[in-house]
């Protein structure tokens, strides 16, 4: 058996799936991994779930098999000498920590639920301005990030309610969840997450990188149920139990700013889009945050050891784009696996005007509107499933021309290329449509799993393993494919006109609870005249039955 390979483990949390991979330090090699998906439940219209002890299982199972695989390989696993963490941003898990046990489901970033919560809290704020927190945080008032959830949390279960009492509700993000269960829980588990989870909870201040006071008390959260914010390169603690018990936690990064470094794209102005569940473009902005004028995030891109710096990426967050997918197969049947779906897009040779606005969790960038639903428009006679499937890709590639544009006049560049990952990215179709839609060469490595290269990198050069040194270059391999623009600049911008139409009709679809206070004033007269109508014809059934009965 081999034992003198220098190897770097990945736990990759993603919203449909979980991962565990293992990576040649030397190389930058995918040496095996395995992978498990995470099911999702929507209990309610616009909420999101997932079971978070099914999510640590699925991360137990992936390192088991992993290891099995390893070893058929040959390779000891003691050749393992430290492991990143790289997870779904914002969502929450509360948990009781002297149990261990979860106190709800994790509420999931796409969840909506909190869309009454954001309006109430907008009226907190002078003119209304969603806004109006960015400075501290980055981020406009959205459902999107973690504070609403907890407040959801804090204001409806009374399973948090009384575990707060108590003084043992824990709120975390799913890298803090894990990281804590992984080294031992309730007996050593370390309650600690990193700079770039925390800086996506809207707690968090972006420049000082601790829980900011104003935002805590803003949203309704005491400091003490949250973790310690860490860089995120150190060691964290190391596993307990299990095959790996004793390999060091030395890395983590949200899932974007992880497949950002795994690109390599660590200079100002390098971007990368990645496209799994949703779909995000992150850019490089250097030590410096930049304040988008276009809706764009700013976010903390890594902090690669409590005394480096901080590196900040402007980010264009497209929530539905692999979950669009997921939906035609899962709630339309169009269908039955996800590798069908490009062949049936591919089988027409346009969408016929067919529209997809995919809006389930309302419109993120540049929007950040809540209240926006998905819609399907331009039908007609001949409009098929196949129409409906080019169309889906069509809306991804649209929304992704939106980040681009943004993030070019923001920074003042021009990006050459666009570098792209993640599951939904092997779909070749929707690169082609891509380059096509942008007018920019898309790039896709050979090796589509950057985010988890990216964690395994971090964890890596960590201090105390320092096993992995070569950080400088964009990820660089010869057999990259390369998607180039085909047709016209007329005809891009012909599609991207109605495009823009279909996105209007989505916007303000659902009504806010208290939406009667600026309804038309027809529809409120129509409304009181049926309330007046029930209420007098009540009266005289009464009145009636009184007479007949002899009162009267
Ligand atoms: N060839 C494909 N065509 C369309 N969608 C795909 C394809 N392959 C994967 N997907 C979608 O991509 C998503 C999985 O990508 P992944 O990066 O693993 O997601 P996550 O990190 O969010 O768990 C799923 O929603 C899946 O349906
Ligand atoms: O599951 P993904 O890969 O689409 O990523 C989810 C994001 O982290 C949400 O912000």
């Amino acid at each position: 058996m081999n034992f003198n390979k220098v190897l770097v483990g990945a736990i990759d949390q993603g919203t449909s799936s979980s991962r565990f991979l293992i990576f040649d330090t030397k190389t930058s090699e995918l040496v095996t991994y395995h992978q498990i998906d995470i099911k999702a439940s929507y209990p309610e219209k616009g909420w999101v779930e997932e079971d978070p002890l099914e999510i640590l299982d699925s991360i137990n199972a992936c390192i088991d098999q992993a290891l099995d695989n390893l070893i058929k390989l040959d390779i000891s696993p003691l050749c393992i000498q430290t492991i990143g963490i790289t997870n779904q941003r914002e969502t929450t898990v509360a948990f009781d920590i002297s149990t261990g046990k979860p106190l709800h489901n994790a509420i999931v970033w796409l969840d909506t639920r909190t869309t009454d919560t954001v309006n109430e809290l907008l009226k907190k704020i002078p003119g209304r301005d969603k806004n109006h927190l960015k400075p501290r945080c980055g981020l406009p008032l959205s459902t999107y990030f973690s504070a609403v959830k907890m407040k959801w949390l804090i204001d409806s279960s009374e399973k948090v309610q009384s575990a707060m009492r108590d003084g043992v509700c824990r709120f975390s993000t799913v890298d803090s969840w894990l990281l804590w269960n992984l080294t031992g829980g309730s007996k050593s588990g370390k309650f600690l997450t990193d700079v770039t989870n925390a800086s996506r909870t809207m707690l968090m201040n972006i420049y000082s990188l601790t829980w900011d006071p104003v935002l805590l008390e803003f949203f309704g959260i005491p400091q003490n149920v949250l973790p310690e914010i860490r860089s995120s390169c150190e060691i964290y603690g190391r596993m307990s139990g299990g095959k790996l018990d004793g390999v060091p936690i030395s890395g983590i990064l949200g899932d974007q700013q992880a497949a950002l470094y795994g690109h390599g794209c660590l200079s100002e102005g390098q971007a990368k889009n990645t496209y799994g569940t949703g779909c995000f473009m992150l850019c490089s902005t250097g030590t410096q945050v930049i304040s988008s004028k276009r809706g764009l995030l700013s976010t903390v891109a890594y902090k690669a050891g409590p005394n480096k710096p901080t590196f900040y990426a402007l980010e264009g967050s497209v929530a539905i784009a692999g979950a669009a997918t997921n939906w035609l197969r899962d709630n339309m049947g169009i269908i039955k696996n996800t590798n069908e779906f490009e062949t049936l897009a591919k089988s027409v040779s346009d969408t016929q005007n067919c529209y997809f606005v995919p809006a389930f969790s309302g419109l993120f960038f540049p929007y950040w509107e809540s209240h926006a639903r998905g819609i399907i428009c331009g039908l007609s006679q001949s409009t098929t499933k196949a129409h409906l499937a080019r169309a889906t890709l069509e809306a991804i590639c649209f929304q992704t021309v939106d980040v681009l544009e943004a993030i070019e006049r923001d920074m003042n560049i021009t990006l050459k290329v666009l570098n792209v990952d993640g599951g939904m990215s092997s779909n070749n179709l929707l690169l082609e449509m891509q380059a096509d839609l942008l007018g920019v060469p898309v790039v896709r490595p050979s090796m589509l799993e950057m985010t988890a290269l990216g964690v395994a990198k971090m964890a890596g050069q960590a201090e105390g393993v320092a096993v992995w040194n070569d950080h400088s270059n964009v990820y660089d391999d010869s057999t990259n494919d390369v998607f180039v623009p085909l047709i016209t600049t007329a005809s891009r911008r012909k599609r991207y006109m109605q495009w823009n139409k279909a996105i209007a009709r989505s916007k303000n679809w659902e009504l806010p609870d208290d939406e009667m206070i600026e309804a038309d004033p027809r529809e409120i007269s129509s409304m009181f005249s049926c309330a007046l109508f029930t209420v007098t014809s009540l009266a005289m059934y009464v009145f009636s039955e009184l007479v007949a009965d002899g009162y009267i």
